[in-house]
């Protein structure tokens, strides 16, 4: 419970009884006036407020028949002036009104009930013996908090309490507080485990119900839940539903659950007895927006061409799954762009998330296209993208087009919110534009143009780079294949099927770009899980063999990669974090036709924990932490759907040879297990190898209990199958040693070595030295730094119209640009002679550690050797 005004003032102890006798009787009748004063100022207030009706020019929370608490507590915020959607919707709901409040992203909703809420309570004389007196229902647990934020910063003159029902807390903990609340922000699903499981927890009483992005919480699935939390709620309360975008299902909702609303905002603010869905959303004004044509292989190249030249800017970059923002986060950080990159996605743990967001609305932002403020980027899914209210955004790039008009609406209107200039940026395949531009059109989106991508941008080709960090870095090569298969099956997954088309995806080319050594094999429709309803009949036949031949296709190595085993889920988009307790029987929908991402949001198992901005918003002195051993929590990566499965899947790997999408966000003691577990069964390896003087790698089955197999190279060193397993094939492929050589030296070089640059591994000269040691083979290890670009190309950037319509400029794309040679050249470059001579160092240290490391692993192995 948290009391939004601090503790009532106690009266000092008064020394002198005589004084303090003469004193109480005045005391005591001032006391009796004042109340009956207050009470009447409270009647008046209700009065006014009542029968207000708005002057022409209203244009000030002063003008508004608010309370003083309010006022204060406005002011103190400094919200002085009235956005349209406050001017136009709390008048009507001070009135006790239902209102259906629909307006643009950025526009000052949050207020335009919070200022309600607290003024009727107000009103009313509502204390803490009355119980519940208004319940805010926000989608997301982001949401929640930002909503309470705002609540406690305009509600610091007012002596209710106010608490924040977001899940990831034990229920137990939660449930002693609920019943003294006054205020509650809440998400859906954990509410109404609440409703269902807490005595003593009574929503009879409530006054007042805010249904907020109304929209967001029925496409994530709770409808039921919020049909079953409305059965709780008395018919006599006064509801407020917000929403940027009104559609069909928000007007059933609205049907629902408000009685005789009047309809505010967007596109109009005329009284209705019923809603109408607008089918015109307005985008901010102040938003620029523009799309992009670009094959699907150019993505990320482009993506890094306008970081670079973008540095100061503060930008959101929207994937359409978890694992693409993994994979394009670390490897993007491996490639120091020059500006701090954060990822958020629905797979981290809470507490991630919050630091995350809380670090994005802290950091640079505003000057981005005067090149002044400090930049940062934010890799999301569209778990960023409705309601979070993040500063001073600049840029809103989406590298995956959304999967309809609605989410677009929400994505951009991360910028250009409340009257600030904005940029947007959509990237979309060819195969998309005409359905995309046609399902914004029909949506009333207007104003959005094509832009031209300058040739410069177009010369980028991060190909090379990714390999070698592949290459060098197996994790990255996970991410990498994940992100793949991720990206395929959300598109298989959208359901508008004139924008989204997996067969006209070239597959192949995709996965080159992103670095990987050939088309990771997926396939549809098999292993489904129990509860799900997708078969094989589901998927288009064509667009399983069109995927399936690309990646027989390629090469074939991949087949032969037993190591990895695969998790076949790939969780795309976003997921959010309320699941309701099984228990709770009106929560879970009965399987749909068609399993949506929110769907598989809706079914997570992990219920992650608190945050510490939660915990410290809560304030009720416990000691909040991770909560990873909380019951009935798991790890983030539980929740495994094998819609798409790898062929490679099959093999029969325990869980702690999987791969980790981000071995960070598992437990401390599942990391310290992995740990051990992999070093011991290393050091088991090595004992049996055979002497490190072998010329080829050669495979070998370790004949010990753990029945790996594993691959030795050269030095002895024992790899998974998957980093080598193909180098006898690459081998002969090159003509021998020389072949090999001679194409380690084009890739150091910056020569694009095709898909398979990853097995280019040196011929054994027999020094046994590390594969991406420099020198000893004349292999050089490749700079992954692009350089920057100095002000003047960034200005140049600019002029090749990448993101300027082509109607608004005529400057010149032609001049092209010198594409610098990458790796020993760049030493010269600035900033990339430092960078280098760190890779440089940090490969010998590196692979001083492995000798090390290789060492204590024999030495432990012969002990165990000993013992048995
Ligand atoms: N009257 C006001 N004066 C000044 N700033 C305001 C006012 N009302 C809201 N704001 C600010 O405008 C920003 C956007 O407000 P808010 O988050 O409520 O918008 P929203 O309409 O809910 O957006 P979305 O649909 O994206 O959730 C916030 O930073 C908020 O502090």
């Amino acid at each position: 419970m948290i009391p939004l005004a601090g503790p009532s003032r106690q009266h000092a102890p008064n020394k002198n009884k005589n004084k303090q006798k003469q004193k109480q009787k005045p005391v005591v009748r001032t006391s009796k006036l004042k109340k009956v004063a207050e009470k009447q100022k409270i009647e008046a207030l209700e009065r006014d407020a009542m029968s207000y009706e708005p002057p022409v020019d209203l244009e000030k929370f002063a003008d508004l028949p608010l309370s003083e608490p309010t006022k204060r507590g406005l002011k103190k915020a400094a919200f002085v002036t009235l956005t349209p959607i406050q001017k136009a919707s709390i008048p009507i709901s001070l009135q006790c009104k239902d209102v259906l409040g629909a307006a643009r992203t950025g526009s000052g909703k949050t207020l335009a009930f919070l200022v309600p809420v607290l003024d009727i309570l107000y009103r009313r004389r509502w204390s803490a013996a009355d119980g519940l007196g208004a319940l805010i229902v926000s989608p997301t647990r982001e949401l929640a908090v930002q909503i309470f934020d705002v609540l406690r910063s305009i509600g610091g003159f007012h002596s209710f309490s106010a608490g924040l029902v977001i899940g990831g807390k034990s229920v137990k903990d939660e449930s002693d507080r609920l019943s003294r609340m006054n205020i509650l922000v809440a998400t859906p699903g954990r509410l109404l485990q609440h409703m269902d499981q807490t005595v003593g927890f009574d929503a009879g009483n409530l006054q007042i119900l805010v249904l907020d992005e109304a929209d967001r919480i029925l496409d994530m699935g709770f409808q039921r839940t919020l049909t079953a939390l409305l059965g709780h709620l008395p018919a006599s309360r006064q509801t407020l539903l917000f929403s940027a975008t009104q559609t069909d299902k928000v007007s059933d909702l609205a049907r629902l659950s408000l009685k005789a609303p009047v309809t505010v905002g967007d596109p109009s603010s005329s009284s209705q007895s019923e809603p109408t869905p607008s089918t015109t959303p307005s985008l901010p004004p102040t938003l620029t927006h523009t799309y992009i044509l670009t094959p699907l292989p150019s993505k990320l190249s482009l993506l890094w061409s306008f970081l670079k030249t973008h540095l100061h800017a503060k930008t959101i970059v929207f994937f359409s799954s978890c694992k693409q923002v993994a994979f394009a986060h670390a490897a993007f950080c491996r490639m120091h762009p020059g500006v701090p990159l954060l990822a958020l996605h629905g797979r981290m743990k809470m507490g991630v998330r919050m630091e995350v967001f809380g670090r994005f609305v802290g950091m640079g932002g505003g000057k981005g296209e005067e090149g002044q403020g400090h930049g940062v980027v934010l890799f999301a899914t569209d778990i960023a993208a409705r309601g979070l209210d993040f500063p001073s955004v600049d840029w809103v790039i989406q590298l995956d087009a959304p999967e309809d008009a609605e989410t677009y609406i929400h994505r951009v209107g991360r910028t250009a919110r409340l009257g600030a200039p904005g940029r947007a940026l959509l990237f979309l395949l060819p195969s998309e534009e005409e359905g995309m531009l046609r399902a914004l059109e029909e949506r009333g989106v207007s104003g959005l143009v094509k832009g031209k991508v300058g040739k410069k941008s177009l010369e980028v080709d991060l190909r090379v780079q990714l390999q070698g960090i592949m290459w060098k870095d197996v994790e990255i090569k996970y991410l990498g294949q994940k992100a793949f298969i991720s990206y395929l099956r959300s598109v298989h997954l959208q359901k508008d099927k004139s924008i989204f088309s997996l067969d006209k995806l070239p597959v192949k080319e995709y996965a080159e770009s992103l670095g990987l050594p050939g088309v990771p094999k997926i396939k549809f429709g098999k292993g489904k899980k129990e509860g799900g309803n997708r078969g094989a009949g589901d998927v288009p036949k064509k667009e399983v063999k069109k995927v399936e031949s690309a990646a027989s296709a390629s090469e074939s190595e991949e087949e032969s990669e037993g190591g990895n085993g695969e998790e076949s889920s790939e969780e795309s988009g976003e997921e959010e974090d309320e699941k309701p307790n099984a228990n709770a029987t009106h929560t879970r929908a009965a399987p749909e036709k068609v399993r949506t991402k929110y769907d598989r949001m809706f079914e997570r198992k992990n219920q992650s924990v608190l945050s510490a901005h939660y915990a410290r918003l809560v304030a009720h002195g416990e000691d909040e932490g991770e909560g990873e051993g909380e019951a009935g929590e798991k790890a983030p990566d539980d929740d495994d759907d094998d819609f798409i499965v790898l062929k490679r899947a099959d093999h029969d790997l325990s869980d702690e040879d999987k791969p980790l999408d981000d071995p960070s966000s598992l437990s401390k003691r599942k990391q310290k297990m992995l740990r051990s577990k992999a070093a011991l069964s290393k050091a088991l390896l090595s004992s049996t190898l055979p002497s490190t003087s072998s010329t080829n790698p050669s495979t070998l089955t370790a004949p010990h209990a753990l029945n790996t197999k594993l691959i030795f190279d050269a030095s002895g060193t024992p790899h998974q199958l998957y980093e080598l397993a193909s180098a006898d094939q690459f081998y002969e492929q090159q003509g021998g040693v020389d072949g090999v050589r001679t194409f380690g030296e084009e890739w150091a070089n910056g020569i694009p070595a095709g898909p398979s640059a990853r097995a280019a591994l040196p011929s054994d000269s027999g020094s046994g030295s590390d594969y991406d040691s420099e020198g000893a083979d004349g292999y050089v290890s490749p700079d992954f730094d692009l350089p920057p670009l100095d002000s003047d190309e960034e200005a140049e950037f600019d002029k090749m119209d990448m993101y300027v319509p082509p109607s608004s400029s005529t400057k010149s794309t032609k001049g092209g640009s010198k594409k610098r040679p990458r790796g020993v050249d760049e030493d010269e470059d600035e900033g990339g002679g430092g960078k280098k001579i760190g890779n440089t160092n940090a490969n010998k240290k590196r692979k001083q550690e492995k000798e090390t490391e290789l060492e204590d692993e024999e030495a432990l192995a012969l002990k165990l050797l000993g013992r048995a």
